[in-house]
């Protein structure tokens, strides 16, 4: 099935990703756990959860593999890859336009939203991101590991998740690096506190060229980005408010309490 796991699609928290192929012709990608934890039962009891998940916004599982400790799961296949490769200018890809990318945030936010409402299940952040050591706990934005704040991250998973898409949603809309003027400052030291600032006085963040609607959606991507990586707790919204301030008006969208800016030292 994985023709002898040649072709690698990518590595993530959880262990590898190979390309396969299935008996009826179709193309699979496989992921490979490496420290799987869970018996063969729990692990099969857990792929029977995520298995009745259906939504068009989350790849679907195809299946599993048990053999001996080696855990696999088998998703459909995704063509275009990563959406990395769109939304980050790299010579020679072709970019998203901005209201493609909104489009994308706002069904990722939905699919995260389905898994929260529907299924409960909340991303628990690979083994390994859980003991971090400090200088990898600020990402390239300065982006906080949220995960080292909270040891008992069962209480408050869906804030993680929340979180990571509120970077996620930052990043969609500033990722274009090379091609426009707001992105010379995301290698700033706290882009967040920086594109705050633009938006509290009132300052239109650089968007030369860019139709009215564009800079809407940029700016609404953004101060959404801004609420979902608040610390504290209370502050953060669910994900049904984040899809909801996402698809709608944003006169009705107010500044959240500027990020904490926690300087390495100082987790
Ligand atoms: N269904 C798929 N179809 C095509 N490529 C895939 C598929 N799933 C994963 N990949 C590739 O493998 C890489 C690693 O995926 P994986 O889901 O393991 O990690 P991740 O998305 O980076 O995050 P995490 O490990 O935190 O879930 C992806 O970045 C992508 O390039």
């Amino acid at each position: 099935m994985s023709k002898g796991f040649k072709v690698i699609l990518g590595r993530g928290g959880f262990g590898s990703v190979y390309k396969g192929k299935l008996r009826s012709g179709s193309n699979v990608a496989i992921k490979m756990l490496t420290k799987s934890k869970a018996n063969g039962q729990d692990f099969i009891s857990e792929v029977t959860t995520i298995g009745r998940i259906h939504h068009t916004n989350v790849v679907p599982l195809i299946g599993y593999c048990v053999e001996g400790k080696k855990h696999a799961l088998v998703y459909e296949y995704m063509s275009n890859g990563s959406l990395d490769k769109y939304i980050f200018s790299k010579e020679g890809s072709a970019l998203l336009s901005y209201e493609k990318i909104y489009e994308i945030s706002l069904r990722v936010a939905r699919g995260i939203a389905y898994l929260h409402q529907d299924f409960g299940l909340a991303k628990l952040p690979p083994v390994k991101d859980r003991s971090l050591v400090l200088p990898e706990a600020i990402g390239t934005l300065g982006y906080i590991a949220l995960e080292l704040f909270y040891k008992n991250i069962g209480g408050v998973s869906y804030k993680v998740d929340v979180y990571s898409f509120g970077k996620l949603l930052m990043k969609m809309a500033s990722g274009r690096r090379n091609s426009d003027p707001i992105a010379e400052h995301s290698s700033q030291q706290y882009f967040p506190s920086w594109i705050y600032d633009q938006f509290k006085e009132e300052q239109d963040i650089e968007l030369e060229n860019r139709s009215e609607k564009v800079k809407i959606l940029v700016k609404k991507m953004f101060i959404v980005s801004l609420w979902c990586i608040q610390l504290k707790p209370n502050d953060c919204p669910s994900i049904e408010k984040v899809v909801e301030m996402l698809e709608g008006e944003i006169e009705r969208l107010q500044m959240p309490p500027k990020p904490i800016f926690c300087r390495q030292e100082t987790i």
